[in-house]
């Protein structure tokens, strides 16, 4: 579970200092999939550098799976917090191939080693997580990741980001970057990696359309604070114009 307790972070400096996190408090239990929405500047971005520890909080806790990880240094965060960025090109290394990617990917944080790379072992069980996308990367391991689609891409940066195990997975607009029939195949995926794994990850969104179809809970965030959440049997009932003019009326 993650818990956060009045947090507080305030950015900006000498006289131009702003409360960006305002006292929010925010839980995510273990195994779900939690949505956030709030408009531009309401401080999401922020929200998701306390927890992974790209920035420190002024005042309040951070507790991940009953630790206090509140002062916990971000490298040593890193192996408890996953995140995908939303532009697919941040997630992947573009001249090199998929095979290096998930071995990088996979060896993250440790001494890479040459023969790594030509252990059939290793190609072996590469294909067989590729293969759960179920797009046919498998068939294109020693290919640059700069001939995927952006769609592809995305999809490979996922399971990257997954192929470590982690306490938490953090998803910052991750289909901004893409067009509609990719946006909705690397929903669809994400869900079903999730929910087969059994994740726990907040994700967040300007799709309010993926906001009713995906996740357990729905949070809006205003001004750096939690103003409204919606459980997953309320906002699955809601249609969209319902949920947008929540959305505008807050
Ligand atoms: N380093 C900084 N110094 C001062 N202000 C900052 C800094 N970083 C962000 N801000 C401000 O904090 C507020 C929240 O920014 P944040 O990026 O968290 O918002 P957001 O909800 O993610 O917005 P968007 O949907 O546009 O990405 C904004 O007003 C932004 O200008």
């Amino acid at each position: 579970m993650l818990k956060l307790e009045n947090i507080e972070v305030i950015l900006g400096k000498n006289n131009k200092e702003r409360k960006i996190l305002n006292k929010l408090n925010f839980d995510v239990k273990d195994g779900e999939f939690a949505l956030i929405v709030g408009e531009n500047g309401a401080g999401k971005s922020t929200l998701f550098d306390a927890i992974s520890g790209s920035i420190q909080v002024n005042s309040g806790k951070i507790w991940l799976s009953g630790q206090d990880i509140t002062h916990t240094l971000q490298k040593h965060r890193a192996k408890l917090v996953s995140k995908v960025m939303q532009d697919p090109k941040l997630g992947t290394m573009e001249n090199m191939t998929i095979l290096e990617n998930m071995a990088f990917a996979f060896k993250r944080g440790q001494i890479r080693g040459g023969e790594f790379f030509s252990s059939k072992h290793r190609i072996r069980t590469f294909k067989e997580k590729l293969s759960m996308l179920n797009i046919g990367l498998e068939d294109k391991i020693q290919e640059l990741v700069s001939n995927l689609s952006g769609g592809q891409r995305q999809a490979l940066s996922i399971l990257m980001a997954i192929l470590k195990e982690s306490k938490i997975l953090l998803l910052d607009e991750i289909t901004a970057a893409l067009d509609p029939a990719s946006t909705d195949s690397v929903m669809e995926l994400t869900n079903q990696i999730l929910r087969e794994k059994k994740l726990t990850c907040i994700m967040i969104t300007h799709n309010l359309s993926q906001a009713i179809k995906y996740g357990d809970s729905l949070w809006f965030l205003k001004n750096g604070v939690f103003i409204k959440k919606y459980d997953k049997e309320t906002k699955s009932k809601m249609t969209l114009a319902e949920l947008s003019s929540k959305f505008e009326e807050v």
